[in-house]
């Protein structure tokens, strides 16, 4: 039984005791609480690839911030999309870009990663589609990775001439080997699901998101019998070198990302990746 849709973007909406408020199909995230388990299903919700613009990064880190605040008992994420989790961050953010949105961005970035891979209530990834770079991070930010069969996964920045700065190559090695890691970082690796599995970059394969769900929902069950304080203070003990590198080097890290995005080298880069994205999808 779902109770209510916790937050939809930045507006507060009502509880229904249905599945979805009249309006929250039209937000960017869509939160669903679970009565019997209190589990919530945050949904990505910007078609068509769920491209990570300021404006969906926001609505991810004000969602995070009210289930901290709401004491929740979990989360699973997952995409509204029938074959994208998330297509990683939005190119336009970085294509041409003015300084002062490019920080914010970055910024935002920085604090969804602070509260997904930091957070205290346990959390899923239920990957129903493709999840390149920035939506592979998200995934890795969580505890646990269940991805539908026949999609592909990967930080491939270096395949776009670009270097993914070292909390998202922090969140790899945290799920995988570190030789594992070193080889898909170096080369831009994109992995089916079975290899993803094989490399202990997703966790389970399911056959369905619903089956997705139903095995990051037995995921969370895992924790039922475990103090949450315990849980969840080991688990930022483990990421907390991680956590506190990127909070010692914030606004270099900011500066770092604005500098390498705007060389003239990674704009025509940018350029030539959005054109042949623009070429596919026409034919
Ligand atoms: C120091 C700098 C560090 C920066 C770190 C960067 C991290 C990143 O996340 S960079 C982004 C990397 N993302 C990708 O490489 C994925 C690119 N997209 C795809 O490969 C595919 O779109 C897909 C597999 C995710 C989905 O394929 P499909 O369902 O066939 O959809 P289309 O390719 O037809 O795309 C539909 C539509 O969306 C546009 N689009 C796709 N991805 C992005 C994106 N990341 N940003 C902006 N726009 C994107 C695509 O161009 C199509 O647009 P239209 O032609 O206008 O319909």
């Amino acid at each position: 039984m779902l109770r209510s849709v916790l937050r939809a973007s930045t507006t507060r909406l009502g509880v229904t005791g249905s599945r979805f408020c009249s309006s929250a199909a039209d937000k960017l995230v869509i939160t669903e609480v679970d009565d019997k388990t209190g589990y919530a299903t945050v949904t990505l919700n910007r078609p068509p690839v769920n491209s990570l613009n300021l404006e969906l990064l926001t609505a991810i880190s004000e969602t995070l911030d009210d289930l901290q605040n709401n004491k929740s008992r979990g989360m699973i994420l997952t995409s509204s999309s029938k074959s994208v989790f998330s297509a990683g961050l939005d190119i336009m953010e970085m294509y041409k870009p003015k300084v002062d949105r490019m920080k914010e961005f970055w910024s935002t970035l920085q604090d969804v990663w602070f509260k997904l891979y930091g957070s205290p209530f346990p959390t899923v990834a239920a990957i129903n589609g493709h999840s390149p770079a920035g939506g592979c991070l998200l995934s890795l930010c969580c505890e646990y990775r269940v991805m539908c069969q026949n999609y592909t996964i990967g930080l491939n920045e270096t395949r776009l001439g670009i270097v993914a700065p070292t909390w998202f190559m922090a969140s790899m090695r945290n799920a995988m080997s570190r030789r594992d890691a070193e080889m898909a970082l170096t080369l831009g690796t994109l992995f089916t699901t079975d290899e993803a599995l094989k490399v202990g970059l997703v966790d389970e394969v399911a056959t369905s998101k619903e089956d997705a769900i139903a095995k990051a929902t037995a995921f969370l069950d895992k924790f039922k019998k475990i103090s949450p304080q315990a849980r969840s203070m080991t688990k930022q003990a483990l990421r907390s070198k991680d956590i506190m590198e990127l909070e010692d080097n914030r606004t270099q890290d900011i500066d770092l990302f604005v500098y390498a995005v705007t060389q003239p080298k990674v704009q025509k880069g940018l350029e030539m990746y959005l054109e042949a994205l623009k070429a596919k999808s026409a034919k």
